[in-house]
């Protein structure tokens, strides 16, 4: 509203002129001027306030359409599975989630509305044109078909450039993301001058894209300079032969005048507003992009019309369900095969495997034989392909995402710490955790290391807090997954990371955890094997040998081959 009465205050004040000059002015009416300035001045202040009052009333709103859609992606973001994440380039990521919502903003907070109102204006001069004076009215109205003809031409080459503008910024804001997180790798191979290098071609790449996008914009924009400015010499040409000619009057031509001069500014402004839309338009796309990715691992579909109230009642039952056999977690993998996305082979193929509740089974396989990938598939980071993986007989896709993953918990030999406090990291899994219950949990992983930081429990670590060593994250890590106290514990080569002596305590204290959870370990040295109750060994994508560690190590050349290295497996060679 503010803007259509400021564009009708804007273009009443040109005839008031028209007034002035023909009125008091033509005939020498001094009390007369006094009345009509003061209206023109009227105007203009009246102009001025419905301005404020539209930027002030826009920008809220605006913001907040941005705050939403920022929102909505990080929601999505995190709702999508390992193999979206697997595929996209966090880079790619980041600048949607943030250069591309600004560009939206602006364009929905300024580009839009003077779109509009743009529009209006050319409508509303154009017609108070035509019936002032047609002739000239006409010669105004021809100048907008160049006009059209070039945006039109200008948008489709614009939309390409943009978007490829938008993708390698995507790119660079990967590879300064990389470089940040891989610095260590960088500086320790002495490769500082060889990705500085990388980096400099793709930022030169980009500037040369950008430079293009300007080069084309600034032919555009000059081009719609010059169309109003020409057709005002004209209107100015062929008006003082009009007004030559008897056919127009002093004041009509003024006010002509100054309408068209109104016109240059919503017509010269209209290739940065397209340029602003096309950028907007691109980078909607990108965002769509990520937000038309459907989910593949979602909760059941809820096909039991009996069930009135969806999802919070299956969670409700489920719950009831879980106080109930509290203790159980009969995990079994029935026929379960699994391939990635284009792969041509599977990785896992007819896994059979069970672990029965208050049982731990460690996973022994070479390098790449598809371990990672078989616990994954427990608390549903990844969906089978092929078989099913059950929890006390239920599909695990066939429970909630909330209750499967509260069943389950998994401490991954890379463990990630976020830049919070340690209370906030240990507790992510179970947030209401009690300090009693937080201080176990690290005396179990032998993590009390965190009582002598600066702020013990909330001291900040992580990415942007303290620095703490691999091993130190881990048994942080494994704090974590015990302290969410699950059914279903997975825990994947964890120890890794810990000296000897620290991981005998570690998995002293462990036993205790795994007597009450079902276990499932993947494991590559043999003091770790030595925690579970039975080894499975994982060959060429399928479980090929299951039993106790002694007897698949006398019986199994293969499993002996995998652990033989081991030291303390093999006496002759711990002696020698
Ligand atoms: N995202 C992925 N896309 C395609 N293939 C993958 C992906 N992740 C892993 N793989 C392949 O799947 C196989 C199994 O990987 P996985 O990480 O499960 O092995 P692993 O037994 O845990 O190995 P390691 O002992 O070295 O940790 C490997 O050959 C690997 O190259």
């Amino acid at each position: 509203m503010a803007a259509f009465l400021g564009i009708a205050a804007g273009t009443v004040i040109p005839l008031v002129g028209k007034e002035i000059i023909d009125g008091p002015v033509a005939h020498g009416d001094r009390g007369a001027l006094l009345p009509l300035g003061l209206l023109a001045l009227g105007l203009g202040v009246a102009e001025a306030v419905l301005t404020f009052v539209r930027r002030w009333s826009q920008a809220g709103p605006v913001l907040g359409l941005e705050a939403a859609i920022r929102d909505d992606l990080y929601r999505h973001l995190q709702r999508l599975p390992m193999s979206f994440h697997d595929e996209w380039q966090s880079g790619q990521l980041l600048s949607r989630a943030t250069t591309d919502l600004s560009t939206i903003r602006r364009f929905l907070g300024f580009g839009v509305l003077f779109l509009i109102m743009n529009i209006l204006q050319l409508t509303a001069v154009v017609i108070v044109l035509l019936r002032t004076y047609w002739p000239l009215g006409l010669l105004v109205t021809a100048s907008a078909v160049p006009v059209v003809a070039l945006s039109l031409r200008f948008e489709k080459r614009y939309i390409r450039v943009s978007r490829q503008v938008q993708d390698q910024q995507g790119d660079l804001a990967t590879l300064v993301e990389e470089a940040a997180v891989g610095i260590r790798t960088i500086k320790a191979f002495g490769r500082r001058r060889h990705l500085y290098g990388v980096f400099d071609e793709a930022a030169s790449e980009l500037r040369r894209t950008a430079l293009g996008k300007v080069r084309l914009s600034s032919r555009f924009f000059t081009f719609l300079e010059v169309i109003p400015n020409l057709t005002l010499a004209m209107v100015l040409l062929f008006g003082a032969v009009a007004v030559g000619a008897g056919a127009l009057t002093l004041g009509t031509l003024v006010a002509f005048t100054t309408f068209v001069l109104q016109l240059v500014w919503p017509v010269a402004s209209l290739g940065y507003i397209l340029a602003m839309g096309q950028e907007a338009m691109t980078a909607a796309d990108r965002v769509t992009e990520v937000l038309d990715t459907t989910p593949e691992i979602t909760d059941p579909a809820i096909t039991d019309t009996r069930v009135a109230g969806g999802p919070y009642v299956i969670e409700r039952q489920e719950k009831r369900r879980r106080r109930r056999s509290r203790g159980r977690g009969h995990l079994r993998f029935e026929g379960v095969e699994f391939r990635f996305p284009g792969a041509d082979r599977p990785v896992l193929r007819d896994v059979r495997l069970e672990v029965r509740p208050g049982e731990t089974v460690a996973v022994v396989g070479a390098t790449g034989s598809g371990k990672t990938t078989l616990t994954s598939l427990v608390p549903r980071l990844r969906d089978v392909t092929g078989g099913r993986v059950t929890i006390d007989g239920r599909d695990v896709r066939d429970l909630t995402l909330p209750s499967l993953r509260a069943m389950v918990a998994t401490a991954f030999e890379e463990p990630t710490l976020f830049s919070m406090s340690v209370r906030e990291n240990v507790t992510l899994g179970r947030a209401e955790a009690t300090d009693r219950e937080i201080r176990e949990a690290l005396e179990i992983t032998q993590a009390t290391f965190v009582h002598d930081l600066p702020w013990g429990l909330d001291t900040r670590i992580g990415e942007q807090g303290m620095s703490l060593s691999g091993g130190q994250r881990q048994r942080l890590a494994l704090a974590r997954a015990i302290l969410a106290g699950p059914r279903v514990l997975v825990l994947d080569d964890t120890l890794s990371a810990l000296d000897v002596e620290t991981e005998a305590l570690v998995e002293e204290a462990l036993r205790r955890v795994l007597a009450d959870a079902t276990g499932l370990i993947v494991a590559h040295r043999a003091s770790t094997v030595l925690l579970a109750d039975r080894v499975a060994l994982l060959s060429e994508g399928s479980i090929t040998s299951v039993g106790r560690h002694a007897d698949l190590l006398s019986a199994v050349p293969e499993y002996r081959a995998l652990l033989a290295q081991d030291a303390d497996l093999d006496p002759e060679r711990a002696l020698r």
